[in-house]
């Protein structure tokens, strides 16, 4: 238990070090210093380590967080009628598979970080419930002699609907997360299920917390995707598992033609349609083709100390499904 602890503490302070060596360190030496050599070519080292793209912009990393909040806060009311209609719902059968394959059990503890309006988490809790209800005729049909109050009282016990199983959704984003719950509120879901706003890179959570971590079309949108993996490997308890649904690269060369056709004249156009938002929709599938190809994720989860890392291609590879364990 110890290595593991002194591990994530070490990771945890060597990134608040890096940090502040970018943001506070390197900056006074160069307006100290504008001559100094190991300052020029520290800040020439800064400077190119801190360019990533947004869709197919070059942007510095610090301004990529806040260009992705303004787009999910400009979908944000729009986003569950886009997404039907980009896909004609298929992105409902992809999300079902993700639970299948997740296969919870009654008490599972999930983290579903960039949660956004809550897709995963209220699959998550059908499921569970549907588990649950299972077991317990199973084991009401197996009871002989029970009073009727006692087979009420056991339909009746809310809490105990889900066997224990809770999700928190976490999600960067206050304008997604607030539509989440307004779902919530509308769909009649009262436990298990908890809003926390946070981001994915940083995530508010103590170490070894959850059985199962699921991020579903959220980690391409973060700007150090490394840094995700590490804290989502922080906060699971060894044996959890990592899920990770997202747009991947297309095997079928002829699926791949029609996709990039789709992608590119239709998408933007029905974002501007249905939300008069072209730029948001092109951002979405510009930052599509940045995301690196299966076999190039599957590597960078494995960096981060993930076992047994397998993925799943669904619709021709449209996207991908990577599982991993803390072992
Ligand atoms: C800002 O960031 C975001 C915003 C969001 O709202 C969401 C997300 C995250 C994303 C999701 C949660 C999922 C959203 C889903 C998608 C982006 C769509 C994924 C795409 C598909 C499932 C369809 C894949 C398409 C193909 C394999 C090619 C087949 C395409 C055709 C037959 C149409 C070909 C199109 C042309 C040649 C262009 C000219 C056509 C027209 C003007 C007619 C328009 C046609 C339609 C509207 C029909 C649409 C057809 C389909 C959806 C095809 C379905 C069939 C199959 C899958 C085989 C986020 O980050
Ligand atoms: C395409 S939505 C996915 C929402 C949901 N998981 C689903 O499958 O429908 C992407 C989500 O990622 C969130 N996001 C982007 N960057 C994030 C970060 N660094 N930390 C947490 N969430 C983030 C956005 O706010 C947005 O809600």
């Amino acid at each position: 238990m110890a290595a593991p602890r002194s591990c994530a503490l070490w990771d945890y302070y060597g990134r608040r070090w890096s940090r502040v060596m970018r943001g506070c360190w390197l900056p006074r030496l160069r307006s100290s210093w504008p001559g100094n050599p190991l300052g020029a070519r520290l800040l020439s080292q800064q400077n190119q380590a801190t360019k990533t793209h947004f869709g197919f912009e070059t942007v510095s990393e610090e301004e990529k967080g806040g260009k992705v909040y303004q787009v999910f806060e400009s979908v944000a009311k729009n986003y569950d009628v886009m997404n039907d209609m980009m896909s004609l719902g298929i992105h409902r059968i992809w999300k079902d598979l993700l639970l299948w394959k997740m296969h919870p059990f009654p008490g599972t503890q999930l983290l579903d970080v960039a949660g956004g309006t809550g897709d995963i988490a209220f699959r998550f809790l059908n499921y569970v419930q549907g588990q649950h209800q299972i077991k317990q005729k199973r084991q009401l049909r197996a009871q002989q002699n029970l009073s009727w109050e006692e087979i009420a009282q056991k339909y009746q016990n809310e809490e105990d609907s889900l066997g224990g199983s809770q999700v928190m959704v976490c999600d960067i984003n206050k304008e997604m997360l607030k539509i989440g719950r307004q779902k919530a509120c509308a769909r009649g879901y009262k436990t298990g299920l908890a809003w926390i706003l946070g981001d994915a890179e940083e995530l508010p959570f103590d170490d070894d917390k959850f059985d199962v971590y699921t991020i579903a079309f959220g980690i391409r949108n973060v700007t150090h995707i490394d840094q995700a993996l590490q804290e989502a490997h922080r906060v699971l308890k060894p044996g959890g598992r990592f899920l990770c649904l997202e747009f991947s690269q297309v095997n079928n060369p002829l699926v791949s033609r029609l996709y990039d056709l789709y992608s590119f004249q239709v998408i933007p156009v029905l974002g501007e349609v249905i939300a008069g938002d072209w730029k948001s929709y092109q951002y979405l599938v510009e930052s599509i083709r940045q995301f690196p190809s299966q076999e190039e994720f599957k590597e960078m989860i494995e960096d981060a100390g993930f076992q047994k890392v397998t993925y799943e291609n669904l619709t021709s590879g449209i996207v991908a499904i990577h599982s991993g364990f803390k072992l």
